[in-house]
């Protein structure tokens, strides 16, 4: 069932998204750039050449394990010992190694979008995420308690605990106008939306006829409750059910339902974890046509981990699309800190679809592999 605010939640929590502390990185409401009192943004990753990444061999690659953390477990009290200092500012931290699990999509859709209030974009639906916020500050939601942490530290993100998905970040936008724009055909292709957040690219994706399509995001909590939601909320799922009345129509109708959504995974955790368990979890790992990523540079220490992932993921003949800001004040990266990342590694080449040029500038790329020849 689903059902209305009629006071402005948004409003109330937006404006306590503002306020900047030293170190803390926060997000400027006024124009979504991130703000830190003193990341300098350096990425640590060595140069690689393109000879030390030989691709036909998979095995050859190792996701980086970072310090001495051990993985997270899906918990709040599963932060490693290098994250829970509280001597250390966000900057200085370990990029830590959440585990990666898959959610599996519940069997009853519709109390997957019990106490959510729909609203309409052109073409999608999607769950308003102040919504789930306040619901879950007041449920004390057990597990990662993410909204409280960002609450508590007004910021949108915090390195390694929480990266953001519970929010729709503008180049996202950018991206869906470009699918629209280009024509991208996602008919029959096997689809990663990385760092999926709301999973909005995924979803266009599912619904412009992808054979498999799988959503990431860092925390699972962002899964359970936006993306998830937001997937059966895009399925055909409401329309069926309305308009019939016999059990068994009814019936067949939701398995239907249920065998289109099954074409849909979902997994959290951090990148190189998120790799090795995808790849596993498959006899024979079939590679993305298509990676779909917005607003996932604005930290050059996760370069080498996004780097590899890509290189490891995507099909030789596939490609990545990438949405993001020239830059992310304060966190360091931004898109030409992260084309001369992959410059240097010389395993993909970048073409720039778009730029936009309103507010803060904007930029659409694609990755390819380079050609062997
Ligand atoms: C700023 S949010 C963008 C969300 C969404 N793509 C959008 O445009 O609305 C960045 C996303 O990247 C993912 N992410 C960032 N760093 C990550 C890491 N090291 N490992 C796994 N996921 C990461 C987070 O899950 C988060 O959802």
């Amino acid at each position: 069932m689903t059902f209305q605010f009629n006071f402005a939640i948004e409003d109330q929590l937006e404006s306590e998204l503002t306020p900047l502390r030293d170190g803390a990185l926060a997000l400027d409401s006024s124009n979504e750039s991130l703000i830190s009192g003193s990341q300098k943004g350096k990425h640590r990753d060595k140069k690689c050449s393109r000879e030390q990444f030989d691709l036909s061999q998979d095995h050859l690659w190792e996701p980086k394990s970072v310090g001495n953390a051990p993985p997270f477990q899906d918990t709040d009290t599963s932060l490693s010992s290098a994250n829970s200092s509280s001597k250390l500012e966000p900057h200085e931290k370990q990029p830590c190694l959440r585990v990666a699990k898959e959610h599996a999509m519940p069997k009853d859709l519709k109390k997957v979008l019990e106490n959510k209030v729909i609203e309409m974009l052109p073409g999608l639906q999607h769950v308003n995420i102040s919504v789930v916020k306040t619901i879950l500050l007041q449920e004390n939601f057990p597990g990662e308690n993410i909204v409280s942490k960002s609450f508590s530290s007004h910021s949108d993100l915090i390195t390694g605990v929480y990266e953001g998905g519970l929010k729709i970040w503008e180049c996202t936008f950018d991206l869906l106008a470009y699918f629209t724009k280009a024509k991208v055909k996602f008919a029959g292709k096997k689809v990663l939306d990385l760092g999926c957040g709301s999973g909005l690219l995924g979803i266009i994706a599912f619904k412009g006829g992808a054979k498999e399509i799988h959503f990431q995001d860092y925390n699972s909590m962002v899964i359970d409750e936006v993306t998830l939601p937001n997937v059966v909320a895009n399925s055909t799922l409401e329309d069926e059910e309305n308009d019939v009345n016999e059990p068994d129509v009814k019936r067949c109708r939701k398995s239907e339902v249920a065998q289109e959504l099954s074409k849909c995974r979902f997994f959290s955790g951090e990148w190189s974890e998120f790799c090795k368990l995808i790849v596993t979890s498959e006899k024979l790992f079939e590679k993305y046509d298509l990676i779909l990523t917005s607003e996932t540079i604005y930290n050059p220490d996760y370069y080498g981990t996004l780097h590899q992932t890509l290189c490891r993921l995507l099909d030789k003949n596939g490609r990545v699309l990438l949405a993001s800001k020239a830059h992310y004040f304060g966190v360091g990266g931004g898109i030409h800190l992260f084309q001369q990342f992959v410059e240097e590694r010389n395993v993909f080449e970048t073409r720039t679809l778009e730029i936009i040029d309103e507010g803060l500038k904007r930029f659409l790329i694609e990755m390819t592999f380079k050609s062997l020849g």
